[in-house]
């Protein structure tokens, strides 16, 4: 298997005051791969957006060490620091508020081009939109022009993806980014994102609350509750034979003609996961991890 592009290394985030620490990230290890997606599942609260803010470094580890390419980011120099900046680019749940109404398609497209490459021509750079374009399957001709509102959800998110892309990333951080979306649209962002890992080679960290959709996307899936991974491997394994109380209630609230919410041989799993809330209330880890973290051992590609 390929070196890690970006990895958490045993990362924690603390808010509140010291008597009454919020852990939203709790020792949290994981390696981005390219040409491979990892799933972040959980509930609301569970710390997948701060997962996310790590990685983007709006917020700086209390613990832990992010490294990219082996390295240790802390130290980097500001050259290592605007290479990352590039090269780990995010597309957010809201495609409306992440773009400005008062701007043009081809402006949204150029700005990066313009701050990232540098050497290109005016030609060059009309050349490089149409391709971003055509890359997230919209007409070059059609869209350019057009304002935000002048498309639909679906085309704004495929946009915000073309931007992202636009800087030749390696990583992307793609946070609940179907959850405002129709749901006629969801599987096409989702393909679109599937194909950009494979085309690209792209290590992409998939963030979401529905646990159904990581089977579409993901390689790896790691679930996270009340700021701790709880379980981690390989998506059909999770999904397939869930081994940790809280993977099963998330899955037990998908939809299933098979399975019922409130049915009761789910009673004493809901019982734990109140044990499992309470014991991850308290300062020390007290949450049951299950799987091979490929973080420490990676999983053969
Ligand atoms: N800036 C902050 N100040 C104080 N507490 C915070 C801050 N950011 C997050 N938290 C707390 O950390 C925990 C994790 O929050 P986080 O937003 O990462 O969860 P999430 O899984 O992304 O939830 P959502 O899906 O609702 O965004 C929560 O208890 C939250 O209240």
């Amino acid at each position: 298997m390929s070196n890690p592009i970006l990895a958490l290394d045993d990362v924690s985030k603390v808010f509140g005051r010291a008597d009454k620490p919020v852990y939203a990230a709790r020792s949290v290890s994981f390696a981005l791969h390219p040409g491979r997606t990892l799933a972040l599942v959980g509930e609301s609260g569970s710390g997948k957006t701060t997962a996310a803010r790590l990685i983007m470094r709006e917020y700086s580890p209390d613990q832990g060490r992010l490294l990219f390419h082996g390295a240790p980011l802390g130290k980097a120099d500001s050259k290592a620091l605007k290479a990352y900046r590039s090269s780990v680019q995010m597309v957010f749940q809201d495609p409306f508020s992440s773009l400005n109404p008062t701007h043009t398609i081809r402006y949204h497209l150029e700005r990066p081009l313009r701050l990232h490459q540098k050497g290109l021509s005016p030609a060059q750079r009309r050349a490089a939109i149409v391709e971003l374009l055509e890359r997230v399957k919209l007409g070059p001709n059609l869209i350019m022009d057009k304002f935000p509102h002048e498309l639909s959800g679906g085309q704004r998110q495929r946009i915000s993806i073309a931007r992202a892309l636009a800087v030749n990333p390696q990583v992307i951080v793609a946070d609940e980014p179907t959850s405002m979306l129709d749901v006629s649209v969801r599987q096409g962002i989702l393909n679109l994102l599937n194909d950009m890992k494979s085309e690209l080679g792209l290590a992409l960290l998939y963030i979401t609350h529905d646990i159904a959709t990581a089977r579409y996307v993901a390689d790896e899936i790691m679930v996270m509750y009340a700021g701790q991974i709880v379980e981690w491997g390989a998506v059909d394994r999770v999904l397939d034979d869930p081994r940790h109380p809280y993977t099963r209630l998330l899955l037990s609230a998908v939809p299933d003609p098979d399975r019922r919410f409130d049915d009761i041989r789910f009673a004493d799993e809901l019982g734990r996961i109140e044990e499992i809330r309470a014991q991850a209330a308290k300062a020390q880890p007290a949450v049951s991890q299950v799987g091979e973290n490929h973080f420490f051992r990676p999983m053969p590609a």
